[in-house]
């Protein structure tokens, strides 16, 4: 691997690397955003220079899509493709049970939908992204731009109702103005601190009138690749119960964009 590559971006590297193993010719594949994401991209593109590789994908992001277009991936519409066969995606936090928190990139919509509607989802991570309980990273609710405020309001009294500790709720801004996803809405940041049921708070989240949708995945991630800094990988499968180590020799990632390791 390249020297100048962080602790980080080395175990997020091996990670990507490792998962993008499972792409097999002719499948459909999600693609996920992010800069764990973007590792996985770049592998892709690698494996169909030097392999011959040939699938079709679903981007999650305008820049997850530019990215690919750059690899030469070819890429279709989720309306399209129908049904995929295998989504592989970052996140900002997983725990045991594989619920995971997403959004920090602002693409947690597109994010569920396609992984939803996934045969498999894999999950990338550096293994610090790893935590007993969700809730230390704050827990992003995309919502509709009119009326955002009383969104928020209603959200803040839903969690005071359920006696959540913490919950402060923040708009998300970029250059003073609020952040704007890809599909035109506006993000709210839950700082919980610590999310006991995530997936009643999932579900109690997405009836507030206003959210469209939250950044909590329960039931979608089938397993997790988590990367070390030393290039290990430690791949956890949700229906073998089982945690396997792998000790690849990773290639070197060679012409790097410089916007890939944020
Ligand atoms: O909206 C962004 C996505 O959910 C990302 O997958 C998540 O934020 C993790 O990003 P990164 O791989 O950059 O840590």
């Amino acid at each position: 691997m390249s020297e100048q590559m962080s602790p980080a971006d080395r175990a997020k590297y091996a990670a990507a690397h490792r998962a993008a193993a499972f792409v097999e010719d002719g499948m459909r594949v999600g693609l996920g955003t992010g800069s764990t994401a973007a590792w996985l991209v770049r592998s892709l593109g690698q494996r169909q220079r030097d392999e011959g590789l040939r699938f079709r994908a679903v981007p999650t992001s305008q820049r997850t899509a530019e990215q690919a277009r750059e690899e030469g991936i070819a890429l279709v519409t989720l309306e399209e493709a129908g049904w995929l066969d295998l989504t592989i995606d970052g996140a900002d936090e997983f725990d045991a049970e594989f619920n995971l928190i997403k959004g920090g990139g602002g693409a947690l919509l597109r994010e569920k939908i396609v992984a939803a509607a996934s045969e498999r989802m894999i999950v990338i991570a550096d293994i610090g992204k790893e935590v007993g309980r969700l809730g230390a990273f704050p827990l992003p609710v995309e919502v509709i731009p009119f009326g955002w405020q009383a969104t928020q309001r209603l959200i803040e009294e839903t969690l005071e109702a359920a006696d959540v500790l913490g919950r402060e709720v923040r708009p998300r801004l970029a250059g003073g103005q609020p952040f704007v996803t890809d599909e035109g809405n506006y993000i709210l940041d839950l700082h919980l601190g610590r999310i006991g049921q995530p997936r009643r708070l999932a579900m109690v989240l997405n009836q507030i009138p206003g959210v469209v949708e939250n950044g909590l995945f329960v039931d979608i991630c089938d397993m997790v690749i988590a990367g070390y800094a030393d290039g290990r990988v430690e791949l956890r499968d949700r229906d073998r119960g089982a945690s396997q180590q792998d000790n690849i020799e990773l290639p070197r990632p060679g012409n790097l964009f410089s916007d890939i390791a944020e």
